[in-house]
């Protein structure tokens, strides 16, 4: 999976991965080239006092030294572009295909896992394709060049090649195979410490309410702890690494200077040949400590490649038609046509044989115990689940006819749970119209309720003290009050003007008078549209042109008010339980 996330991000960039290519294989080239210089210096200038020799030789190694500094800068400044280039488009390609799942495919992964692989695992593939794009020609060249010219300059003492690489190797390659298991424990050991931190943050006033900041400050210390200990024993290896490798390049050196010396004794070989051995040998396991660093850092990128490669092959379970079709009305009627949905994995379906049509200009009304399926139902409108079996229609066209564009522009969503975004109130409120005016917006506050907190709303100080519209909200709509963000919630849903409103449970949170106030604006602003309202309370719907009573995931009654009251059972017992007999009278 590596090598074919590599391959096809590096792709773009193949010039600039070529420059390295050349550039590396000119560093090495020169890098090879100086020992052997310096040996002739040092044997045909300073040994015989040629001093002219020295002067034109040395001229020649400082040329070729220039060319090794500016192909290495050069070298690294492209590699670093290719590696920083193919780390955005993973990116990018990352969040737009989470950007593309449905609610199934998120709540499958689960979101700190979703953004580990889309920071931290890529940007260890981005640094591995920066290492190798660093040393994958310099290793091979110099390892390969370095013996090759160590041999030329004294094949009496190639031994010593023979001996200290493979001791080298051997030591590495021990150490590697000791990292690689720790390599793959670090990444799930920085899942789990995120998908902790992700948890406690969200749910840190239930924490605090419940008291259980000890048992959530033990559970985050364990899955420290568990980071700490593995990386920990991580750099132990490391560090011992750096000691032993300095321990065989000093014996080699040492073996050079001993055996090299009793040669130069023996007259076999000259002082210069002898010194550029010597670097030749020290340059040789220079590249063969680099090569197993790569290797060590492969494993890590290899997990990390499978866990984006995972989210990159999931193709999203709700997909856009091939080619959408328009309706030929844009009335906004919705139709279920015997409609069942289960959740992915669950065996029984929380909705089983639904069928209703939903009206434009009459609002639509589902009221059902806990559980009874009403928020799935609505979820199945905007698509961000598809229905099992049946088929869910807009103006006669299925939904899964209709392309994106126009579902989202048909269809506006005041979800249960609501979500604003950090910016101000005016960002938030244009999400669904982004050209809206400043008299878009308010007109829908005042439907909402909402414009008299938000007129006298002010956030930050001093000069930058931002009032009204232009107030902040921060991520979450954390610094509102849960009623004000429910409100703020359905006027960004009216700012829009789709032609299907969907109140999911939306009135909760206001107190009676309000919820009272707003419903009589909302007949008079979402005049002609269809409105579909999932409520708890009987008191929100007692007006809707039809109620829909769901039992279990069936529609087990369907009609007025009135109607219901006089034959649904399970209607009656709702509206018994939260309105006195003097109020039903
Ligand atoms: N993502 C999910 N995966 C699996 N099961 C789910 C999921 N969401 C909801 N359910 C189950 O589906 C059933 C219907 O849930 P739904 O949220 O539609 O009920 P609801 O009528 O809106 O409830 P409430 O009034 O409490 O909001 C419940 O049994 C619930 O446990």
């Amino acid at each position: 999976m590596l090598w074919k996330l590599v391959r096809h991000y590096a792709a773009p960039y193949r010039t600039w991965v070529l420059a390295v290519v050349i550039l590396q294989t000119a560093t090495t080239l020169a890098t090879l080239y100086l020992p052997s210089l310096n040996a002739d210096i040092i044997d045909n200038g300073v040994a015989v006092g040629d001093v002219d020799h020295i002067w034109r030789v040395g001229g020649i190694m400082l040329i070729v030294a220039l060319v090794q500094l500016v192909t290495a800068v050069a070298a690294v400044w492209f590699g670093a572009k290719v590696a920083m280039s193919v780390g955005r488009d993973m990116r990018r390609a990352v969040y737009s295909k989470v950007d593309s799942f449905s609610s199934e495919e998120v709540g499958r992964f689960g979101a700190p896992t979703l953004i580990t692989r889309s920071t931290n695992d890529v940007q260890q593939v981005q640094m591995t394709v920066l290492m190798t794009l660093n040393f994958m020609v310099m290793v091979p060249i110099m390892s390969i060049g370095g013996i090759i010219m160590a041999v030329r300059e004294d094949p009496g003492l190639s031994w010593l090649v023979w001996t200290s690489v493979p001791v080298l190797l051997t030591i590495l390659l021990i150490l590697v195979r000791m990292l690689m298991p720790l390599f793959q424990r670090m990444q799930d050991a920085i899942d789990a410490i995120n998908g902790i931190m992700r948890e406690q943050i969200m749910g840190i006033r239930v924490v605090r309410a419940y008291r259980r900041e000890r048992h959530e400050t033990a559970r985050f210390a364990d899955a420290n702890a568990a980071l700490t200990d593995i990386s920990v024993r991580i750099g132990r290896l490391f560090v011992l690494m750096g000691p032993i490798v300095t321990l065989i390049l000093h014996l080699a050196t040492a073996a050079v200077l001993w055996f090299g010396g009793h040669r130069v004794d023996q007259g076999l070989v000259d002082v210069g040949a002898l010194t550029a051995f010597m670097q030749y040998l020290l340059q040789i396991l220079v590249a063969v400590m680099m090569g197993s660093f790569m290797f060590m850092i492969f494993p890590r990128a290899i997990v990390c490649a499978a866990r984006i490669g995972e989210v990159l092959d999931t193709e999203s379970s709700v997909r856009e038609p091939a080619s959408p079709r328009q309706p030929e009305s844009h009335a906004g009627s919705v139709e279920f046509r015997d409609v069942t949905f289960a959740y992915p994995g669950a065996e029984a379906p929380v909705l089983a044989d639904i069928s209703f049509t939903a009206e434009p200009g009459k609002t639509t009304a589902i009221i059902g115990s806990t559980g009874s399926g009403k928020s799935t139902l609505i979820n199945l409108i905007p698509r961000l689940y598809d229905a099992t079996e049946g088929t869910v229609l807009i103006d006669g066209v299925p939904v899964d006819e209709l392309g994106r564009e126009h579902l989202s522009g048909a269809v506006g969503i005041v979800p249960q749970r609501p979500y604003l975004f950090s910016g101000s109130i005016a960002d938030n409120l244009r999400f669904g119209a982004p050209n809206a005016t400043e008299d878009d917006m308010w007109a829908a506050l005042d439907t909402a309720q909402a414009s008299d907190f938000v007129r006298v709303r002010s956030t930050g100080s001093g000069d930058s003290a931002a009032k009204g519209l232009e107030s902040a909200v921060s991520q979450g709509g954390t610094n509102v009050s849960g009623g004000q963000r429910q409100r703020l919630c359905i006027a960004r849903a009216l700012v829009a003007r789709p032609r299907i409103y969907l109140f999911d449970d939306s009135f909760s949170a206001l107190d009676v008078t309000t919820d009272m106030k707003l419903r009589a604006a909302l007949t008079d602003y979402t005049e002609g549209a269809t409105v579909i309202i999932v409520a708890q309370r009987v008191t929100t719907i007692t007006d809707a042109d039809q109620i829909l009573v769901l039992e279990e995931g069936r529609i087990v009654s369907r009609g007025t008010h009135e109607e219901l009251l006089a034959s649904s059972p399970t209607y009656q017992e709702i509206v018994a339980s939260q309105i006195s007999r003097e109020e039903i009278a």
